[in-house]
């Protein structure tokens, strides 16, 4: 086991430019870091921790993490997954620690044909060749689904394979679908669901890096509760109490207050993990309810 004793600053690896660099970042300041970022830099100097920033490409943070050459890294599942297969592949170092699943990257890696073909499932892709960016989670579906079929690698424009007469379908990221739908393609197949993940070097971490670690979890989990919470204020008829309980299933036990004016009414404040649709905004109305207010989270500790 090696332990690292190489530096006393905690470096997080994570997209350069690209679809989880803002929110990457952004999770990063809410657990409380602060960072000067200048857009050339590849390396970001946190002001008030001991932790460096490395923004590079996504495709590189697999290798980084499973090489122990940084801490940490936050990648999509989908450029982790593939990354780990290769490196089984070819044996080169493939372990990791996955420390938290991220609440952003939410994407699928699909199979799509285009929409003129008569497609009835996935054996109809043998001996074809399918356009990919993920040729081993591609052949690793493949190969348990007993399909033969070959790669095209490309490493963007996916989409556009079969019309360039280079693929016979595309295995490509998805997440509207809008992208397959301006190139004439439907997704048949999803054959993995991504979304943003923390990971770890596999070799524990110095006394000092760990106790950053430790302190940023807490915060990550504090910051991904409190987006899907809201706080809900109301003033509801005494008498509908049990009735408002039930039209707010996600919420927790509500703090209940009088109210100066009078007694049939009382103000209910409580804490909901679940979103409060207008539709039940309106029956709350229709029970009796007023002054309803769904205000948003900022931070939460138990
Ligand atoms: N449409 C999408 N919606 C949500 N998440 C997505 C979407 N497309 C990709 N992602 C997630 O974001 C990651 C980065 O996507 P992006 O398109 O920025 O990658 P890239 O072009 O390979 O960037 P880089 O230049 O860093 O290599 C993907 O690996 C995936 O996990
Ligand atoms: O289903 P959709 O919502 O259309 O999203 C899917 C597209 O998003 C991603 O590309 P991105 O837009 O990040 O551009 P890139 O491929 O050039 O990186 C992905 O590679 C798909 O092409
Ligand atoms: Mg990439």
């Amino acid at each position: 086991m090696v332990v690292d004793k190489s530096s006393s600053r905690l470096t997080i690896a994570i997209q350069k430019s690209g679809r989880l660099s803002k929110e990457s970042i952004g999770l990063l300041q809410a657990c409380g870091f602060k960072f000067s970022l200048h857009e050339a830099r590849l390396l970001a100097h946190s002001s008030n921790q001991p932790v460096d920033l490395l923004r590079v490409r996504d495709d590189d943070i697999p290798g980084l993490i499973m090489d122990g050459v940084v801490d940490l890294g936050l990648v999509g599942e989908n450029v982790l997954e593939e990354a780990r297969l290769e490196r089984v592949a070819t044996n080169l170092p493939s372990e990791f620690e996955r420390l938290r699943a991220l609440d952003f990257g939410q994407c699928r890696l699909s199979i799509a044909v285009p929409k003129e073909d008569d497609y009835n499932g996935i054996a109809d892709l043998n001996s074809k060749r399918i356009a990919t960016t993920y040729p081993y989670l591609l052949q690793s579906y493949l190969q348990r689904q007993g399909v033969k079929a070959s790669n095209a690698v490309l490493t963007g424009s996916v989409e556009v394979a079969p019309r360039a007469g280079l693929a016979d379908a595309v295995c490509d990221l998805v997440s509207t679908g809008a992208t397959l739908e301006a190139n004439g393609l439907v997704e048949k197949d999803i054959i993995f669901r991504s979304q943003a993940q923390l990971i770890q070097r596999p070799e524990p971490l110095s006394a000092v890096k760990q106790a950053i670690v430790d302190q940023l979890l807490p915060r990550i989990d504090g910051v991904q509760m409190a987006r899907e919470s809201k706080y809900i204020m109301l003033h509801a008829p005494v008498s509908a109490l049990d009735k408002v309980a039930d039209l707010l299933p996600g919420a927790e036990r509500p703090t209940i207050l009088p109210l100066s004016h009078t007694d049939k009414l009382v103000a209910v404040h409580m804490v909901s993990t679940e979103t409060l649709f207008w539709e039940t905004m309106e029956e709350l109305k229709a029970i009796g309810c007023s002054s309803i207010l769904v205000l948003p989270i900022e931070k939460m500790m138990g």
